[in-house]
């Protein structure tokens, strides 16, 4: 394997792009606006200057790095990839479309890999003509920090592809983890529901929001409290995974109003500068 395109250049795919190619691959990174492929490589730059900075890496190493990137607005650039990791917004309707170009686009070795949150793997690879090269490699963010990927099976996908994707993710640094193709998986169906609760108490005016934070922080030695995490991850992508939750598992997962009312006033916290906080 020598080229991983990824597409969507937000905080996600930027990250995984970033630790692809501090891995050593040649990268695509693609978005629907050149404007966001340049934010997403801008931020790369932030964090590869910061770690010359800290005296981590060498400057000579930061321009290899950077050197390895190309820009992409067009999925007709899949033809060059050997694996594509998607990683646009959370809607089956939009992954869809995705999987279709991408499999009518990449030569018939390349693996199509979703970074999705909650979406069924098995429902992406139905929509292509290779459900077995079809697979869920799911990243926590930040994924420059985060050890953890999440590597997900669709019903059809192949060992040899699953045995790919296990090694890459330890090139990459990582720890995969199989989990099977079950809605949010593993740390989205513990996660999430945790942040909705957070969001009930809120609603229920049982505690301020930096006192709900506070309470987890120190009572439950989070790194961060349930609404800062609601809004690192982004409020529509934890509306969308608590979406799907609810669907798949009953109505013990259903969102509180409260969420969706900040995602329909485009509230989603840290990408938009505010949501339980203010950024
Ligand atoms: C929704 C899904 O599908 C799945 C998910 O991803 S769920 C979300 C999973 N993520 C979490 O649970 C994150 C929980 N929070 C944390 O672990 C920490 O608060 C945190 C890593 C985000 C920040 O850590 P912190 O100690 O509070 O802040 P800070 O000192 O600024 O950062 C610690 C290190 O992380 C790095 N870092 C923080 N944010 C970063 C980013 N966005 N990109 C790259 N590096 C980052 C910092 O540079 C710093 O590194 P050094 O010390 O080596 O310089
Ligand atoms: N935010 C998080 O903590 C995590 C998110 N995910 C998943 O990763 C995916 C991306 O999430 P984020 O990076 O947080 O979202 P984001 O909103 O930061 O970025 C999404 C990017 O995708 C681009 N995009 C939208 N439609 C596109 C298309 N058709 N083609 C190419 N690019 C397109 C957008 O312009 C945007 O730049 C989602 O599926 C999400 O569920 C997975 C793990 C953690």
């Amino acid at each position: 394997m020598k080229t991983i395109m990824v597409i969507g250049a937000g905080q996600m795919g930027a990250g995984i792009a970033q630790v692809a190619a501090q891995a050593g691959y040649d990268v695509i990174l693609n978005d629907i606006k050149e404007d966001f492929v340049t934010r997403g490589l801008q931020g790369i730059e932030k964090n590869l200057n910061r770690s010359v900075e800290k005296g981590r890496m060498s400057a000579e190493d930061k321009a290899a790095i950077l050197g390895r990137f190309r820009k992409s607005t067009s999925y007709q650039d899949a033809a060059d990839a050997d694996l594509v990791i998607e990683a646009a917004v959370e809607k089956m309707s939009i992954k869809g479309e995705i999987f279709k170009t991408l499999d009518s686009v990449c030569p018939e070795h390349t693996i199509l890999a979703t970074n999705t949150s909650s979406l069924p793997i098995t429902q992406v690879a139905a929509v292509t003509k290779r459900p077995d090269r079809v697979i869920g490699m799911h990243f926590f963010n930040p994924v420059p920090v985060m050890k953890l990927v999440e590597v997900i099976r669709g019903l059809e996908t192949s060992d040899e592809v699953y045995n790919t994707i296990e090694k890459l993710s330890r090139e990459l640094g990582k720890t995969p983890v199989e989990v099977k193709d079950a809605p949010g998986f593993v740390a989205n169906r513990i996660l999430i529901p945790m942040i909705n609760e957070a969001v009930w108490i809120l609603n229920e005016g049982i505690a301020k929001p930096e006192d709900i934070d506070e309470v987890m922080k120190l009572g439950a030695n989070q790194p961060m409290g349930p609404l800062a995490l609601g809004d690192l991850i982004g409020l529509d992508t934890v509306l969308a995974i608590c979406n799907v939750l609810h669907e798949g598992l009953g109505d013990k997962y259903r969102p509180c109003p409260l969420l969706r009312k900040y995602v329909d006033a485009g509230r989603l916290g840290r990408k938009t500068g505010r949501g339980f906080f203010t950024y």
